[in-house]
C-alpha cells in the first residue's frame, strides 16, 4: 500500500498521555516511538495548563519535524496553529472541522472521531476530515468510557476514501485483526507508552512490522524498518 493523502503513511499513530508520558519523559518517549518508526504523533493532554501545553507542543513539534513525522494536536486547532503542527484531531464535541480548516489551511491534516458510526464518518468527510477514527476496539484504561466499536466498521469505512484509524485498547497482541479489517493507522497510548524508551522503541518497531507484513510496500516508507 502506498502513501495515503497528505503524506500520511500506514502505521503506528503514537498518542501521548499525561500519565504515561509525563513532562519529564514526554520528549524521550516520543523520540523512542519515532525511532521505532511511528508514522504519526498526537499530543493529547487534558490536564496541563495552557502555558505548559504550549511549551510541550512546541517541543514535540521540533522533535516531529526533525523526524519528518506529522504532529497532530488533540482538541485544539488554535494550539496547532501556534506551534506550526501538521494538524488537529477533533471529537464530536470539540468544535467544527470547517472552522479548524479555515484556521489551519488546506494542507493541514484534520482527524475526526467517529466512534462506531458510519453516519458520523460521512459527515466528517463532508466537513473536510482527512482521516477517520473509530473505536474503542478493546478495553481502554486511557478512556474507559469510549463507546465500543466492532471491527467491521473499519472495513465499511474504507469505502469513504479517507485513511481509517483504529483506537482503543490496542496492543501488539490484538493489533493484527484490526489491520486485516482495514485500519491504515493504529492509534495507541497504553499499548505503546509506559516502559523505558528502549521498550517503547521496540514496541513501535513491532507495530510497524505488522504493517509491513500486511502491506509489504510499507517497508521502504517506514523510517524504523530494518533493511
Ligand atoms: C486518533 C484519535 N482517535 C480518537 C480520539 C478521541 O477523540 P475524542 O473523542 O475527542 O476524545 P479525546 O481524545 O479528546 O478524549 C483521538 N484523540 N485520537
Ligand atoms: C482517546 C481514545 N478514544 C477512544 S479510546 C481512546 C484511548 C486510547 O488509549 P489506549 O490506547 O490506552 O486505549
Ligand atoms: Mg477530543
Amino acid at each position: 500500500m502506498g502513501a495515503l493523502a497528505k503524506g500520511l503513511k500506514p502505521g503506528l499513530y503514537a498518542i501521548t498521555d499525561a500519565r504515561l508520558t509525563p513532562d519529564d519523559r514526554l520528549v524521550s518517549c516520543v523520540e523512542a516511538a519515532l525511532r521505532g518508526g511511528a508514522v504519526l504523533v498526537q499530543y493529547r493532554d487534558k490536564s496541563a495548563s495552557a502555558r505548559e501545553r504550549l511549551r510541550q507542543a512546541t517541543e514535540l513539534q521540533a522533535v516531529c519535524r526533525n523526524a519528518g513525522v506529522p504532529l497532530i494536536i488533540n482538541d485544539d486547532p488554535e494550539l496547532a496553529r501556534r506551534v506550526g503542527a501538521a494538524g488537529a484531531h477533533l471529537g464530536q464535541r470539540d468544535g467544527s472541522l470547517a472552522e479548524a480548516r479555515r484556521l489551519l489551511g488546506e494542507d493541514a491534516i484534520l482527524g475526526a472521531t467517529c466512534h462506531a458510526r458510519l453516519d458520523l464518518a460521512h459527515q466528517a468527510v463532508a466537513q473536510g476530515a482527512d482521516y477517520l477514527a473509530f473505536g474503542r476496539f478493546h478495553r481502554s484504561a486511557t478512556k474507559p468510557e469510549a463507546p465500543a466499536a466492532p471491527r467491521s466498521v473499519l472495513t465499511h469505512a474504507r469505502h469513504l476514501g479517507r485513511p481509517v484509524t483504529a483506537i482503543g485498547g490496542i496492543t501488539l497482541a490484538n493489533a493484527r485483526p484490526l489491520i486485516e479489517a482495514g485500519a491504515d493507522l493504529l492509534a495507541v497510548v497504553g499499548g505503546l507508552f509506559g516502559g523505558t524508551p528502549e521498550q517503547i522503541e521496540a514496541t513501535a518497531r513491532a507495530f510497524q512490522q505488522l504493517f509491513t507484513e500486511h502491506h509489504p510496500s510499507c517497508l521502504s516508507q517506514s523510517t524504523g524498518a530494518q533493511p
